[in-house]
């Protein structure tokens, strides 16, 4: 199973609704725009809202977008199980054990794992995850109990950690199109935004400004 790479969106139904869209909208357009890593998350909703949502998201996008479920390993497990398209899970520091998601999971499926330190790097690769999350890089409003804002300069030195560990990377926290050339330049394998498209007028043309600024930085 490969690792993130490029522009990766991560759901906010409250701010799709906003924003006069649902999520399956949302995901269809920021694939449109070229988006091919997903990450559903609806921290308020039932386990069966969950798997639905993934059901119907899976049902609308190619086959080589990547659909990882924010947190509940026992959606992914769920949806394994009824045959859903699922490739994996991103847990949290708080969210259960990355070594219970690997051993449930198998090598075949995705685990990443959120890290705002060299330690919580060094423990995710020990737990056998393939990617991490890197944040918050800038302050977010998507997330109020986000770890303290890093910088650019502290997320990349966190990326090379993570390089050290075999950990593919994404940035994470208050990106916008600027941000993505310093954070490809600085190691990252990728960029995960959540508002910057879930909140976006239009999300199509949101995402190819972010794929396009991301791939210009190659
Ligand atoms: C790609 C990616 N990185 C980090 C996070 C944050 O996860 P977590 O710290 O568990 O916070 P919640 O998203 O669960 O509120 C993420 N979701 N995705
Ligand atoms: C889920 C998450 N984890 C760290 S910051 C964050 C929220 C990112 O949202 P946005 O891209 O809108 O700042
Ligand atoms: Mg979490």
């Amino acid at each position: 199973m490969s690792a993130p790479d490029g522009v990766y969106l991560v759901t906010d139904g409250a701010q799709a609704a906003r924003a006069g869209r649902d999520v399956v909208e949302t995901v269809v357009a920021a694939v449109a725009g070229g988006v091919r890593w997903v990450q559903l998350r609806a921290k308020d909703a039932a386990d069966a809202e969950v798997l639905a949502l993934l059901r119907a998201v899976g049902d609308a996008v190619p086959d080589d977008v990547r659909l990882l479920v924010n947190d509940r390993l026992g959606v992914v497990l769920a949806a394994r199980e009824a045959g859903a398209r699922v490739d994996g899970v991103h847990l949290g520091q708080g969210d259960g054990s990355p070594a219970r998601a690997r051993e449930a999971l198998g090598p075949g499926m995705l685990v990443g794992v959120s890290a705002s330190t060299p330690d919580q790097l060094r423990r995710a690769a020990a737990d056998g995850a393939d990617h991490v999350g890197i944040g918050a890089v800038h302050a977010t409003s998507t997330k109020p109990d986000a770890p303290a804002p890093l910088g650019l300069a502290g997320a990349t030195a966190l990326a090379a950690v993570a390089a050290g560990h075999g950990l593919a990377s994404v940035a994470i926290g208050g990106l916008g199109v600027d941000d993505l050339p310093a954070l490809r330049a600085g190691g990252f394998d990728g960029a995960a935004v959540v508002s910057a498209i879930c909140a976006a007028a239009d999300p199509a043309l949101q995402t190819r400004r972010l794929v396009r600024a991301w791939e210009r930085a190659a």
